[in-house]
């Protein structure tokens, strides 16, 4: 192992990123909130503050991944669609099968200059999260509670207020739901099944519902779907932790930009168009198993330099105040307080980054927001 692998596995590293993250999210999310009265005044100065505040909270993620786990993100796609990429509102359709399936995407929201104004439709569990959930209601992400009599009006709504969207976005929809494992593969099957529908062995069942109601309220304003597929080398499982860890991965994105005109506006012609989507991307996956390559050529932007500019100007604002708190800690003297702040330390760590229960920050065994604790209990 060379110095910089043992450096990027040293818990000091991790939550010195994890610090940097919390804190300056807290911050933005703050300042978010001072925005509010502009949205009286001029909405779209707002929307367009709230766009490069939520940049800075994204792309801290987007750079842990690009920066400092060196993960290598290509791209699979039509030389001819991709000047369009990053000008033009469009409706993101991924499969969900890797915990860091979104921060792929994120990666290449930055790369086409889009990131601060991305969006998803989300579970509502999500708009609780301190930092990306909060960012979130600014940012105009659409919710659902997974509930149609509910969703299929406050979603359409919610859609319908983008119309008038000053820059250009994505939505990324996950149409599987929910994201991918044996238990709930095989039951989705089992309702394939009972709709006469063939089996998948790469996805689940798309849910219809959401992207109809998508497609038929961003007519007019997103130019396409982007179909999505993504896969990692050498049969990885990526995971946060293995990012902060510093671990490098190696992703591969095949995407088909699809005009919204070829979507049927019918809601049963459409629930049976992606149907048929999500075989043919369940043939792309076969494809990626079998060759280890997806179709077509690769035209990978490159990485800019803005995630990382970004973070070492949050790091070095808050890494001095961090300074002097430690400083103080040592010159207290006191070997209680000192081995309280690191019993702290530890727990939140292992806290926030041992699998768990579901939780309603991600449903799965990623990170909570516990280590907030830390940062808040930790004064001498
Ligand atoms: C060039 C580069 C290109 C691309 C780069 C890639 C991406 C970058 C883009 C943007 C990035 C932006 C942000 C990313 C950041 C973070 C994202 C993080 C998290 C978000 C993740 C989530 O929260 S996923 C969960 C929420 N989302 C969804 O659920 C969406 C999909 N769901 C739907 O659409 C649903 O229809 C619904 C939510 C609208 C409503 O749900 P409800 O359950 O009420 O209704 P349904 O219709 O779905 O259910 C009833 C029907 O379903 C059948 N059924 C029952 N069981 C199953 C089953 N197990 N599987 C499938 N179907 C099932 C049932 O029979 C009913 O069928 P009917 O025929 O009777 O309707
Ligand atoms: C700079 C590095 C910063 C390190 C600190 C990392 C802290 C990051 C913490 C949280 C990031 C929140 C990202 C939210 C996206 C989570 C994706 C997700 O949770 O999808 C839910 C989906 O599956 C459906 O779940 P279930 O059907 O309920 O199961």
């Amino acid at each position: 192992m060379g110095i910089l692998q043992l450096l990027k596995s040293q818990f000091l590293c991790h939550l010195i990123i994890c610090y940097v993250f919390l804190v300056s999210g807290l911050i933005i999310n703050l300042l978010q909130v001072c925005t509010l009265p502009l949205w009286l005044v001029s909405k779209q100065l707002a929307r367009r503050i709230n766009i490069r505040l939520g940049y800075c909270v994204s792309s801290q993620m987007v750079a842990a991944l690009e920066w400092w786990s060196g993960t290598e993100c290509t791209l699979y796609t039509d030389p001819k669609s991709y000047p369009l990429y990053g000008n033009e509102n469009a409706i993101v359709v991924l499969n969900h099968s890797f915990e860091i399936d979104f921060l792929c995407g994120w990666t290449f929201c930055e790369r086409f200059g889009v990131l601060g104004s991305s969006k998803v439709l989300a579970k509502k569990e999500l708009s609780y999260v301190p930092v990306i959930g909060w960012m979130w209601y600014f940012l105009e992400i659409v919710f659902c509670k997974r509930k149609w009599e509910e969703d299929r009006r406050t979603v359409a709504q919610s859609l319908q207020n983008l119309q008038d969207y000053p820059e250009n976005f994505w939505f990324l929809l996950y149409c599987e739901g929910t994201r991918l494992t044996p238990k709930k593969h095989q039951i989705s099957m089992q309702v394939a099944e009972s709709k006469g529908l063939p089996k998948l062995k790469y996805h689940l069942l798309p849910r219809t519902k959401g992207f109809w109601v998508t497609v038929q309220n961003l007519r007019g304003n997103a130019a396409a779907v982007y179909d999505s597929t993504l896969n990692f080398r050498n049969n990885e499982t990526p995971t946060l932790l293995g990012i902060l860890n510093g671990k490098k991965y190696h992703a591969d994105l095949y995407v088909r930009r699809i005009p919204l005109d070829l979507i049927p506006e019918d809601e049963a012609e459409c629930a049976a168009w992606l149907h048929k989507l999500y075989q043919e991307k369940d043939s792309f996956q076969e494809h990626y198993t079998q060759t280890g390559r997806f179709p077509g050529p690769i035209v990978s932007p490159p990485r800019r330099p803005w995630a990382l500019i970004n973070w070492l100007f949050w790091a070095c604002l808050l890494l001095y105040p961090l300074g002097l708190l430690f400083a103080q800690l040592i010159s207290s003297g006191s070997v209680l307080t000192i081995l309280a702040s690191v019993a702290l330390c530890t727990a939140g760590w292992f806290h926030a980054f041992t699998p768990k229960a579901k939780s309603p920050c991600t449903g799965c065994n990623s990170p909570s927001f516990s280590l907030t604790i830390v940062f808040v209990l930790n004064v001498p």
